[in-house]
């Protein structure tokens, strides 16, 4: 079972430039999150900060009972053994074949024998569908490939948290939607409590349990996705749709009173044809693929799903009571 991660009223800033402020948010164990948000507002920031790389001026990052802001290098080394790492290029070293790439954090960190560390490599490898390509070097393999390869590394130390940094960035949507499968499989195979960075709003919708969204330098909402996916808020309405009317501008925020016609004229469908005054129906969650044992969580989940995208029976019409024969006496 993955662990929660407990944040509070954390602040990070470069200098004089405040990256977000005041952030407060639980990531349940076991559970995948998702996290939003415009580029340069903090997201790879984010999750630097919650493995330790980066300290922040202000508030609290607690794992398994552990504020990690005030740990030592030594003890910090310990708490990050938690963590499975997916670098946006996979971070393979390039001179490395994929099996050595993989088993580099287990030849670190343990002293398993090579037989073992054989074990892990290959399992970890059929789990993200690699076996056959052991002898490849990352530059002989496709971007999707590379993605999968990073992932096998950031599996073979059993981790508890998994941080994804835009797993699907420069992937084709097909290869994002096996990702997506990947992701929600292994998480039911794997129970880690997931923290997913992307920019693929489709997959924002399909995957996650829970969604939060950075902006203007603070964490604008975050919860459980039905409450992200079907909010009224501007700033998650104009992200979740793509589109530029709305409060997030080009490079920076636009003045209120832009932002206020921009939302009216697109209330009443005046710029965009059609309008947009109600929200999008849920999407359906993505399930984990058939063979994969569904854990009760994810069953729960299932039954859940299956209730929501019911079809509707139509109510049977009502019949006219029969009329009786009137006749003249
Ligand atoms: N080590 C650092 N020193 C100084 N500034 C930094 C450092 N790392 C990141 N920044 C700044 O922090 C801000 C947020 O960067 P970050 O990469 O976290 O954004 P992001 O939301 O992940 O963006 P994108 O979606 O484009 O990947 C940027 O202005 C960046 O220049």
């Amino acid at each position: 079972m993955g662990v929660e991660i407990c944040v509070e009223g954390l602040t990070k800033s470069f200098g004089h430039q405040v990256i977000w402020q005041d952030v407060s948010l639980t990531l349940p164990a076991g559970e995948v999150s998702v996290m939003l948000g415009p580029s340069g507002t903090g997201k790879s920031v984010f999750l630097k900060t919650l493995v330790g790389l980066l300290k922040p001026e202000r508030g609290s990052i607690t794992i398994a009972g552990q504020d990690i802001t005030k740990l030592r290098e030594r003890d910090l080394y310990e708490v990050r053994k938690l963590f499975g790492v997916l670098f946006q290029d996979g971070a393979l070293f390039g001179s490395m074949s994929l099996y050595d790439n993989i088993a580099f954090p287990l030849r670190e960190h343990t002293r398993h024998p090579e037989n073992e560390v054989r074990r892990i490599v290959l399992e970890k490898m059929d789990m993200v569908g690699l076996i056959g390509a052991e002898d490849k070097l990352p530059g002989e393999i496709s971007g999707g490939m590379r993605k999968r390869a990073g992932l096998a590394r950031a599996l073979v130390l059993d981790p508890e948290i998994i941080l994804f940094d835009e797993p699907d960035s420069g992937l084709d949507p097909v290869r994002v939607a096996y990702l997506n499968q990947l992701i929600v499989d292994l998480n039911a195979q794997i129970d880690a409590t997931f923290l997913i960075v992307t920019h693929d709003i489709a997959s924002a919708r399909l995957v996650p349990d829970n969604i939060g969204l950075l902006f203007r330098r603070e964490l604008v909402m975050f919860g459980p996705r039905q409450e992200l996916l079907t909010s009224d808020e501007p700033v998650v309405r104009q992200f979740l749709h793509g589109r530029m009317q709305g409060p997030i501008g080009m490079a920076e925020e636009k003045d209120a009173a832009q932002v206020e016609q921009e939302l009216a004229e697109l209330g009443t469908g005046a710029s965009t044809g059609d309008g947009e005054a109600s929200a999008a129906p849920m999407t359906p969650r993505l399930l984990p693929g058939p063979g994969v044992t569904r854990p009760p969580r994810w069953q729960a989940i299932a039954e859940r799903e299956a209730e929501l995208h019911q079809p509707q029976k139509k109510p049977e019409p009502e019949r006219e009571p029969e009329q009786k024969e009137v006749t003249d006496a």
